[in-house]
């Protein structure tokens, strides 16, 4: 199939524009997962409504409990989703398309149900590391069918319980792992102790998220010894929660201030979270840009640009933004900590090389990350791997190099739908004479 291009725009000058952005996927499919399992409904206010969270909502339906779509309390065009536990999770068909959450969170959910739980997903789905959920459940007695080396295709054979204790994993490779079993653990008749073994454990941002949202629903979780996680097993109070906005998603348009000496406003800036998008204010401010948190939201302003050299290990979704930038800056960066972000939808490291190389940059592969050494730049066909963030660093790029091309930008839709009418939006108040823009995609799907 021939995938579609889209010549991303360039800034006519600094950016100047308040952005509005829908909620956090890492939060709308724990939110769901916990709802599913709750034991009365539960309201989700302005979810993020996007292909990775459908897809869960998709696959707690094929297991039995439903989710409906209703009008949202913030004003026409908003959504809410109101989730009806099932009262017995049965089998059923699921596809995790590309989505890390719900191929790592719906096998020890699966094995609760009374029956058999087929998961497959896109081709690279087939590819993404999965083993260490497939040696958990089978250590508590879960009967897994799997793809040689612990892959997707699978089948989980539920029995309708499960006993629960300890396990072991190497979650090196992903935190989602550790996530998946937490959220699940509860249910579990002697709930679950989780211990990490082996490499430093990625993205802790969301693993404290998980502990957070089983509190936010009356778990009991020890989180007290480093690696190790201990939920009781009991009921799950049902909830009724605004979602914030994803953070991660803030990432290209903030960069948008920071490569055209703009100022990005981003509505809505928790005070408190636990999203890994959180770390932009200190990355940001570190490249360089101004950067300032009030009640109203986060607000960038860029300055001259320049490169960092960080450990990105708790923020690997950034990481292609911050490459984009990278490539603008007047410095070289070097980024640390994320070999796992090799098992992401696409190989990122080796996509960003290619790519930024491709547009006449220079960046190079490390053992557990990349360099990026800024050389002036020339528009292609960038290439995105169906990988949602490297069209938006893409578009990055674009503000400041004439020619850029996106292939499939429709990829976005996995987290951010509307994403380019959303940087359209955007560029509406750039440029001489522009009177700031109002771009918002709070409702967008
Ligand atoms: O639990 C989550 O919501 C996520 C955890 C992280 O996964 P990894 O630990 O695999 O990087 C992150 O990159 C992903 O986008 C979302
Ligand atoms: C790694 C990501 O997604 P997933 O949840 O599919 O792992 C991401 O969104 O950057």
């Amino acid at each position: 199939m021939e995938l579609s291009r889209w010549p991303a725009p360039t800034a006519p000058g600094p950016v100047d524009a308040v952005v509005s952005l829908p909620g956090s996927k890492s939060l709308t499919n724990r939110y769901l997962v916990v709802a599913a399992l709750a034991d009365r409904p539960s309201r989700l206010r302005s979810p993020l409504v996007s292909r990775d969270t459908r897809l869960m909502a998709g696959a707690l339906e094929a297991l039995g409990a439903r989710v409906r779509e209703v009008e949202g309390a913030t004003g026409p065009g908003s959504v809410d989703w109101v989730v009806e536990p099932a009262e017995r999770l049965r089998g059923g068909a699921v596809d995790v398309g590309l989505a890390g959450t719900v191929m790592r969170f719906v096998p020890p959910l699966a094995a609760l149900a009374d029956g058999d739980v087929r998961l497959d997903g896109d081709p690279r789905a087939r590819e993404r590391p999965m083993a260490p959920v497939v040696d958990a459940l089978r250590a508590l007695g879960v009967d897994v069918e799997d793809a040689p080396g612990g892959a997707l295709p699978m089948v989980v054979h539920g029995r309708g319980a499960v006993r629960g204790g300890a396990v072991t994993i190497d979650a090196g490779a992903s935190s989602q792992f550790v996530s998946g079993l937490l959220l699940a653990a509860p249910r579990y008749a002697e709930g679950l102790v989780v211990r990490h073994a082996g490499p430093p454990l990625p993205s802790q941002p969301h693993v404290a998220m998980t502990v957070e949202t089983l509190r936010d629903v009356g778990v009991d979780v020890d989180d007290s010894e480093p690696d190790t996680w201990a939920v009781r097993p009991g009921p799950v109070a049902a909830l009724d929660v605004q979602v914030e906005p994803d953070l991660s998603s803030a990432a290209p348009f903030l960069a948008a201030a920071a490569v055209t000496g703009g100022r990005v406003r981003v509505l809505g800036w928790p005070q408190h979270t636990t999203q890994a998008g959180d770390a932009l204010r200190d990355l940001l401010d570190e490249m360089g840009a101004e950067v300032s948190l009030d009640r109203e939201g986060l607000v960038v302003r860029g300055g001259e640009l320049f490169g960092v050299d960080v450990d990105l290990h708790e923020a690997g979704e950034l990481v292609p933004v911050v490459v984009a930038l990278a490539a603008l800056a007047s410095t070289p960066t070097r980024v640390r900590g994320v070999a796992h972000l090799r098992g992401h939808e696409t190989d990122r490291l080796a996509a960003l090389v290619r790519e930024v190389e491709r547009l006449g940059g220079r960046a190079e592969e490390t053992e557990d990350g990349l360099v990026v050494r800024p050389r002036p730049l020339h528009g292609d066909l960038v290439r995105t791997y169906a990988d949602h963030r490297i069209a938006q660093a893409a578009a990055v790029l674009g503000l400041r190099v004439p020619g850029v091309v996106v292939e499939d930008v429709e990829t976005t839709a996995k987290t951010l739908p509307g994403f380019v009418d959303l940087w359209t939006g955007m560029l509406d108040g750039a440029g001489p004479g522009g009177a700031g823009a109002t771009a918002s995609g709070a409702a967008a799907r």
